[in-house]
């Protein structure tokens, strides 16, 4: 079973507007709202690349109650902690440019994360654990690295999608797979990634550190895979981007999800270009109808030079 975590939930309200003024009423042309946080993500596209999947976090409120029926009418499994307040609501806006406001979210009370803490200490080692998204300020800032440290001792896989020092902490840990994307792989060097070359250079930086496989993704640039001593680039098909919410959260799943059932570490890496884009290309989350047609388009070549 691929279980994933989401600390911090939410219903992630799409609105579109065409020609969005500052300080004005502005009027919708589309509104959507989706269960949303990167876990959550991960487990929807899970579950239509036909992998089992139980999406575990933090719960609460009415708000809990939409995102927990949405999964439910998708036939998700869900294992939330009920919490006492209300997931929170994060606004994706689109105006030619896309703009994000993601709330702080509810708080997390102590019992609450040793209810969350006690699930993952009783996976076992042919469970695959996927920790993503930020943490809230109420969660031990170190919650991914005690997760991850729990889970190595048991065996389990633990694939990390986060940013800055709570990434970099869990790597002695050896994860499975991380996926910074090229702004926060520069953030880690305080650098700047726009090239394959430099991604390719600080992603096998992480490899050294501990990590066992490495995405950096870089947008509409294509990704770059390090893993063990050698690396790839793969290039992202063409199409219109509708709605890059949840990429990330695809290609991680697309990745993971092909990595079970083949075992082969370049067919998820291709998979999860193709799982990137189709969700980049459409208002929710890819179709695996939507990835099987791109798949085609994606061409991974062997990288040289360290
Ligand atoms: N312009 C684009 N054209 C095609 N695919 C895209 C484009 N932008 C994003 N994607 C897809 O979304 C994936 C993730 O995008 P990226 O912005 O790098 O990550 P994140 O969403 O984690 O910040 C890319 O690897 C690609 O598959
Ligand atoms: O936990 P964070 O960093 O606030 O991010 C949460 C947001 O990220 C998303 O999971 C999308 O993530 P990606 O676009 O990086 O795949 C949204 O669904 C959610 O609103």
């Amino acid at each position: 079973m691929i279980y994933t975590v989401t600390l911090n939930p939410s219903i992630d309200y799409l609105v579109e507007v065409e020609s969005f003024q500052m300080g004005k009423v502005n009027r919708t042309s589309y509104d959507a709202k989706f269960p949303g946080g990167k876990g959550i993500n991960v487990s929807r596209v899970l579950k239509r690349l036909g992998n089992s999947t139980t999406a575990l976090g933090f719960i609460g409120g009415q708000t809990g109650e939409f995102v927990k029926r949405f999964l439910r009418q998708e036939e998700i499994f869900t294992d939330f902690t009920e919490i006492a307040g209300d997931t929170r609501i994060n606004i994706k806006l689109k105006t030619g440019l896309e703009t994000e406001i993601n709330s702080q979210g509810p708080v997390i009370s102590k019992g609450n994360y040793q209810q969350l803490f006690s699930q993952i200490e009783q996976l076992n080692n042919n469970d695959i654990l996927i920790l993503s998204g930020s943490i809230p300020p109420s969660v031990p800032s170190d919650v991914y690295e005690a997760m991850s440290r729990s889970c190595i001792h048991n065996g389990i896989k633990v694939v990390v999608d986060t940013s800055g020092k709570e990434l970099l902490d869990v790597l002695p840990h050896r994860p499975f797979l991380i996926k910074p994307n090229h702004h926060e792989l520069g953030e880690l060097f305080s650098t700047e990634i726009s090239t394959v070359d430099d991604a390719r250079e600080y992603g096998a930086k992480l490899v050294e550190a501990g990590a066992q496989n490495v995405i950096v993704s870089m947008a509409g640039q294509g990704a770059v895979l390090c893993s063990g001593g050698e690396s790839y680039s793969a290039n992202v098909p063409k199409g219109n981007v509708i709605n890059s919410v949840g990429a990330g959260d695809s290609m991680v799943a697309g990745f993971i999800g092909t990595y079970e059932r083949t075992g082969d570490i370049l067919s998820a890496f291709r998979f999860s270009l193709a799982a990137g884009s189709a969700t980049a290309f459409s208002s929710d989350l890819g179709t695996l109808d939507k990835i099987e047609e791109l798949l085609p388009q994606i061409v991974i070549n062997q990288l040289t030079g360290g």
